[in-house]
């Protein structure tokens, strides 16, 4: 049995989390590089809780400059099973107003040079996307949410841009028609490495505006998303704590396998393999590449 180990990466406006108990402050080194930050490990209700800031304090890093392969590999070298993204997003659907929590469920990928897969010459891994979010853990944030008196929506398609600019009216209304619900810049590399590091991985989208589409609201300012994020905070805070006491001590198997993803898809042979790259790879693939 695995001990269950709950990871949380607060993005814009989320660089605590309130209610963390015992919390001592750790700095794990990963071969990926520097991670956005400290790790912040605690407890809530005696689960043990792993929090990083995405964008560091005062929001320091742009979400092309994060250094999402560090960040994974630490939370999986602290012990991480289960990680969770609390996300400002921008919203498709008249009916997602901002203050929406959207429990995304899919995701699609317009970001370009970044570098999101802990995979390559040396050691190649296809791993399986066709449902890159764990369904267990959406649902036990959906319940969650409910015990709290949360409004969630159950599902919806994340698009992540690579920005750091907001989208053009015609991205905008190209991904509206396209039925996209949220967009953000951060989530995919994310949910894709977490995929390979073999960790449960699900986002809580939270609605800040509506993008650039809307004919009553024009453009995006990061003031308006700030000030939305702000009124949120207490209840992603609440969100989490009642996750905890609710959350399995014990790490429940996904599924959809997302926490034996790697059991089908290295395919360099033994022979070819680079001991260089297999080092780096000693937290994320150690189960299968150690035995
Ligand atoms: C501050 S608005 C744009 C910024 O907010 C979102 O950040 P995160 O996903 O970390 O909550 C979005 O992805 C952009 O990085
Ligand atoms: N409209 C938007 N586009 C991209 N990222 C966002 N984060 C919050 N709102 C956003």
């Amino acid at each position: 049995m695995t001990k269950a180990v709950l990871g949380i990466i607060g993005g814009s406006g989320l660089y605590d989390l309130p209610g963390l108990q015992n919390v001592r402050e750790e700095r794990i080194e990963s071969p990926w590089g520097l991670p956005s930050a400290a790790l912040r490990i605690g407890d809530i209700d005696g689960l043990p809780i792993v929090f990083m800031s995405r964008h560091d304090k005062g929001h320091r890093l742009s979400p092309s400059d994060i250094n999402y392969r560090a960040n994974i590999d630490v939370m999986k070298r602290a012990g991480v099973t289960d990680l969770i993204s609390l996300s400002a997003c921008g919203s498709f659907k008249e009916e997602l107003p901002p203050g929406t929590f959207v429990l995304v469920d899919q995701f699609v990928d317009r970001t370009f040079g970044r570098a999101s897969s802990f995979f390559g010459t040396g050691c190649v891994a296809h791993v399986s996307m066709a449902h890159p979010v764990s369904p267990r853990l959406r649902m036990r944030i959906a319940e969650a949410a409910d015990a709290e008196g949360i409004s969630a929506v159950r599902d919806g398609t994340y698009v992540c841009m690579e920005g750091p600019q907001f989208s053009t009216l015609a991205e905008s209304l190209t991904y509206k028609n396209l039925g996209y619900s949220v967009i953000g810049m951060t989530n995919l590399p994310e949910a894709k490495l977490a995929r390979e590091a073999e960790l449960c991985y699900a986002t809580v989208a939270m609605v800040t505006d509506y993008d650039c589409w809307h004919p009553d609201h024009d453009a995006v300012t990061v003031q308006d998303i700030i000030r939305v994020l702000m009124a949120n905070a207490d209840k992603a805070a609440k969100l989490v704590a009642r996750l905890a006491k609710d959350f399995p001590r014990e790490h429940e198997p996904c599924p959809i396998g997302s926490d034996r993803a790697l059991d089908t898809a290295i395919i360099t042979a033994p022979e070819a393999r680079d001991p260089e790259l297999l080092k780096k790879l000693d937290a994320v693939a150690g189960r299968v590449l150690n035995g």
